[in-house]
């Protein structure tokens, strides 16, 4: 957890944090919550920070709760109080006087005080107990792992050598990586920029730059003029895989907020078309092109849907980054992982296969179709592709350079470089 800026107090980031858990925990989406709070400046900075990290921990929290507390908590912003506040604790024993201090601050804020004796007995009561309390979280699976059980199941059976490690990945803080525009600016003078404006970092390749820590991007040197963008490093490998040459059409079909459009804009003169269902991201994307200065066809519409968008004339590439669980990007979304239920996967993977099946008629022969998810979860990638090929008489996988299996097909594992993604490539015979 990164200390709350200067002239934020503490009292007032817990209390901000409090009431986005809270929030998550209602039922509402993370970023949902933040857009509605009146929360600002620096202490909304701090609010979501000490936010995310509580939930991170969310399933070791609950559990510590339902130990130090005689009866379950009606108020949910108290409850996201102790949350935040314990989920600091463990972070930083070395503070653990100021966080108490701060949180029972913060419980005068709420029910005229009559919360404050609980908030500092509660927590006085966790750092007596901390050793014997925090070793019967490790004993419990989802105190110990900070996910729902069903999602460790899931992890287990479909990676049973990894499930630990991505399990580990999803609690941490998540890396800042660069995707240098190379039309603009070569990535070593890019890095050469970055130092001097004392932001230390290192290439990861050609194009990705990495932070040793994350900055604002206003901190990061000619990002509003389009030199760089915010990727991360799993997300960069769809550009290179998709293969795109000067000329060829191509269609991103899920493709807000624009990300992986830009990149393919940067490999190659395409002439692409960007579509998402969503009018609101699918502007995001006009605007990321903008500041980058690429242009691409902008439609609004359900890939699913192809006679509403589709003119007709076959692509030549189509990458099919499609709507998932997004269990290899938990770290950035925490809320997820609670909102989630193990059969909202199902869902996911129904339209997944409807996505695909519908743009499979868009490609022409001889065409590669990228299929792609954030998921680490098998159902939604390797079953998800060999179900397609199944179905598709006409669809061959293709190998994925530079990776040895036999399969043809790409799972990142989330780790300290880059996140959790999924690709396939298939032809059109
Ligand atoms: C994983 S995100 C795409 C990220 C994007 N490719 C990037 O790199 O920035 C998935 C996107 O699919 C869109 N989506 C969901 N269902 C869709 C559908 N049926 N047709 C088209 N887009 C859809 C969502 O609105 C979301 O923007």
């Amino acid at each position: 957890m990164s200390t709350p800026q200067r002239s934020a107090s503490l009292a007032e980031a817990l209390l901000g944090a409090a009431q986005l858990i809270a929030a998550v925990l209602g039922g509402r989406n993370f970023d949902v919550a933040l857009a509605v709070s009146p929360l600002a400046g620096v202490t909304r900075a701090a609010a979501m920070d000490i936010g995310y990290t509580a939930l991170r921990a969310y399933g070791r929290g609950d559990f510590l709760l339902g130990l130090l507390l005689e009866k379950p908590l009606k108020e949910a912003v108290l409850r996201g109080l102790l949350l935040a506040a314990l989920a600091r604790l463990e972070a930083r024993p070395e503070e653990a006087h100021t966080t108490v201090d701060q949180a029972v601050t913060a419980a005068s804020q709420l029910a005229r005080g009559r919360f404050k004796g609980l908030v500092n007995g509660v927590l006085r009561s966790f750092l007596r107990r901390r050793e014997e309390l925090l070793a019967l979280a490790d004993a419990d699976p989802v105190a110990r792992w900070r996910h729902p059980a069903w999602w460790i199941a899931r992890l287990r059976q479909d990676h049973p050598d990894h499930w630990e490690s991505i399990l580990a990945a999803g609690n941490t803080h998540p890396p800042l990586c660069l995707r240098v525009n190379n039309r603009r600016v070569a990535s070593a003078d890019f890095l050469i920029r970055l130092n001097a404006a004392g932001i230390a970092a290192h290439a990861l390749d050609d194009t990705a730059i990495l932070l040793d820590k994350p900055v604002p991007v206003e901190r990061i040197p000619g990002f509003a003029e389009g030199l760089c963008s915010v990727q991360d490093w799993g997300a960069q490998t769809a550009a290179g895989l998709l293969d795109v040459q000067d000329g060829m059409r191509v269609l991103d079909a899920c493709a807000a907020p624009g990300g992986k459009a830009a990149h393919l804009l940067e490999t190659a003169l395409v002439d692409l078309t960007a579509l998402d269902a969503d009018a609101a991201r699918a502007a995001r994307i006009t605007d990321n092109l903008r500041r980058l200065g690429l242009a691409a066809t902008v439609k609004v519409g359900d890939a699913r849907a192809v006679d509403a968008w589709w003119d007709g004339r076959p692509f030549d590439r189509i990458l099919a980054d499609v709507p998932c669980s997004a269990s290899g990007v938990v770290r950035r979304h925490p809320d997820a992982k609670w909102l989630r239920r193990e059969s909202d996967i199902a869902g996911f993977a129904a339209t997944q296969s409807a996505i695909v099946d519908a743009l499979w008629r868009t490609l022409g022969t001889g065409g590669k179709m990228l299929y792609a998810s954030c998921s680490v979860f098998g159902e939604e990638n390797a079953r998800q592709v060999a179900a397609f090929v199944g179905r598709h008489a006409d669809a061959r996988r293709l190998p994925i350079p530079g990776t040895t299996t036999r399969d043809a097909q790409l799972q990142h594992l989330p780790d300290a470089e880059h996140d959790g993604f999924y690709y396939a490539l298939l032809q059109k015979d």
